[in-house]
């Protein structure tokens, strides 16, 4: 007989993704186990009034989330993989990555103009540079601004309070709330690569924790791993997280696994851009890692930086 207790964030999403790796895991427990949930408030879930980039970015809605299993008053964090920051602490790991839900983002707009069609100076809501880069890179004339809180607020301030004419989201976290025909426009990767990790949720647990390790092997999906270890190795050679311009994304197809990266200036210019393939995840992250090295990242990104911290 044991208890499973699996932390969340409150937001409605959160508790939809996990919710989702619960039903997935039913019929995998012992028939005496039960799970419970147990919500946490993290400091990205409190700090909503700035820019995510000003707040420091990187950890903001695990940190709590690791300490409670750290804690051993959990036993199971279900995240975002696109929020994890590349260190784990000491005794936690990942036991699962799931299937990869879409990894694009998405355009929701008031009028239901799509991307091209928005109107000059028309106003884009996103906290996120990598998106406010590309949007500007292929639309100057917008006007992008922060948008913070959970998505039921983002729609509230465009629709209701008409802070916005358009917002872009992830199209994963729309899918799982089953909010499909609110989407104007799915932008696909040659517009907007997705960020690293975007689509897919990472199971979290004790490293020692034998029982919950084996149980999880049958949540994981070893194609959308791969993948995602590429395009993690990229990200961590620029020390960069989701607060800065970078994207990546790759798939794996027939043992081969390609790798498309971005690094750009807030501004979308420039805005430099990337491939890579091969059988090895982290040989193709540091293929790519050097090829936009090579184009000029580190500067680009040491400017980048400079600008947002200082
Ligand atoms: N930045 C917050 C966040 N973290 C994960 C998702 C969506 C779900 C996912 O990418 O798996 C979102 C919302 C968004 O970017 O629209």
């Amino acid at each position: 007989m044991r208890t499973v207790v699996i932390g969340t964030r409150r937001s409605e999403l959160a508790v939809t993704q996990t919710q989702w790796v619960m039903n997935q895991l039913q019929g995998q427990l012992p028939s005496s186990w039960e799970m419970k949930q147990e919500r946490i408030v993290t400091k990205g879930d409190q700090i909503l009034n700035v820019t995510l980039s000003k707040v420091g970015g990187k950890g903001l809605f695990v940190k709590e989330i690791e300490q409670a299993l750290l804690d051993g008053r959990i036993d199971l964090a279900v995240h975002s993989m696109k929020d994890m920051p590349a260190e784990m602490p000491k005794g936690l790991t990942f036991g699962a990555i799931t299937e990869r839900e879409d990894a694009r983002d998405c355009l929701i707009s008031r009028t239901g103009a799509r991307l091209e069609e928005l109107p000059q100076g028309a106003i884009v809501g996103t906290s996120s540079l990598r998106r406010q880069a590309q949007i500007l890179a292929l639309r100057p004339d917008l006007d992008v601004k922060p948008v913070r809180g959970n998505l039921q607020t983002r729609m509230k301030k465009m629709m209701d309070e008409k802070q916005f004419d358009a917002l872009v989201l992830a199209q994963a976290g729309i899918n799982r709330l089953g909010w499909e025909e609110k989407v104007t426009q799915v932008l696909i990767e040659e517009k907007m690569l997705p960020a690293v990790g975007q689509g897919a949720l990472a199971v979290q647990c004790r490293e020692d924790d034998h029982e919950i390790i084996e149980i999880l092997k049958s949540v994981h999906d070893e194609k959308t791993a791969a993948a995602i270890q590429a395009e993690r190795v990229f990200l961590h050679a620029f020390e960069g997280g989701c607060h800065l311009p970078i994207a990546g994304h790759a798939v794996r197809e027939g043992g081969e696994i390609r790798l498309r990266g971005l690094v750009a200036d807030p501004s979308g210019s420039p805005l430099l851009q990337g491939e890579a393939k091969g059988t090895d995840p982290a040989e193709v992250g540091r293929t790519l890692t050097s090829e936009l090295m090579d184009k000029g990242a580190r500067e680009l990104l040491n400017q980048v930086k400079e600008e947002i911290e200082g």
